[in-house]
């Protein structure tokens, strides 16, 4: 048999704004080539987590490692550079720019040359579904178009691990399964994904495991079969979202 190899690991992470605990003692790790979903109510921590692993905010207790090497309190640029990178749940493109202006942003940090880097972002955006709408200046694109730039900044950077903060949300039905496919394809690129989503269904579908967060705290690690019925999970959405 073989092991998973890890490729991100939280090792009893901590993180406290003041007298608030946003975060305690939360372990888990993302294999490579894996696709775990990070699930929880509002407020319970998940964005804090994906800003800690990115570097965009120091965990106040424990560990977080990225291909063995530690990375906590790293900046980001330099996380980046690992080949870690986030997206971020407001989808902020830079608006002035055209779209593949957007994209040749992260492909600089692999492809100092602008030509280079334009054919990289060109390909990148192919990946995504944005092939055709390069010369588009970015704040003309639609809310879906919006969300795969987003995702097309991330990946032109070449990552090995992508965290994807609510890309579905406020899509329609068939822009989410688009969005579901792609970040399938990613996976089959080579690319791992830890991804926030609100949207039972489609993080459901579209995980290998699931990791529940509330309170700050993680109630619960498995299969989405596994998670969906967890009466811990269920009570953590009952009167909210319901699981499956
Ligand atoms: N910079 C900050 N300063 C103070 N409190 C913060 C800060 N960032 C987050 N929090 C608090 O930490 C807790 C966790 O917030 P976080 O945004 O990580 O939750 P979330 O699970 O991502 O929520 P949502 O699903 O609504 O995006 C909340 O109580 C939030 O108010």
């Amino acid at each position: 048999m073989t092991t998973a190899k890890k490729l991100l690991e939280f090792e009893g992470v901590g993180k406290s704004f003041g007298g608030l605990r946003a975060i305690d003692d939360v372990s888990f790790a993302v294999n490579e080539n894996e696709i775990v979903g990070l699930i929880g109510p509002n407020g319970a921590g998940k964005t804090t987590l994906f800003a800690m692993a990115s570097g965009f905010l120091k965990p106040t207790d424990g560990h977080i490692r990225f291909q063995g090497q530690r990375i906590d309190g790293f900046n980001p640029p330099r996380i980046c550079r690992a080949g870690l990178v986030r997206t971020f749940q407001i989808v902020k493109p830079f608006g002035d720019l055209t779209v593949i202006e957007n994209a040749m942003v992260g492909a600089f940090l692999h492809h100092p040359k602008p030509e280079a880097a334009r054919e990289y972002a060109a390909e990148v955006l192919k990946r995504v579904g944005l092939g055709g709408r390069e010369q588009q200046a970015a704040k003309t694109l639609t809310l879906s178009g919006r969300k795969r730039l987003e995702v097309a900044k991330a990946l032109a950077t070449t990552p090995k691990l992508l965290l994807l903060d609510e890309v579905m949300a406020g899509l329609n039905t068939v822009e989410t399964s688009e969005m579901v496919e792609l970040i399938q394809n990613l996976r089959v690129s080579g690319v791992s994904i830890l991804v926030i989503e609100h949207n039972m269904k489609a993080v459901m579908s579209l995980s290998d495991k699931i990791v529940v967060i509330q309170y700050g705290k993680k109630i619960a690690e498995g299969l989405p079969a596994e998670v969906a019925n967890d009466p811990q999970v269920v009570s953590a959405y009952l009167g909210g979202e319901h699981v499956a």
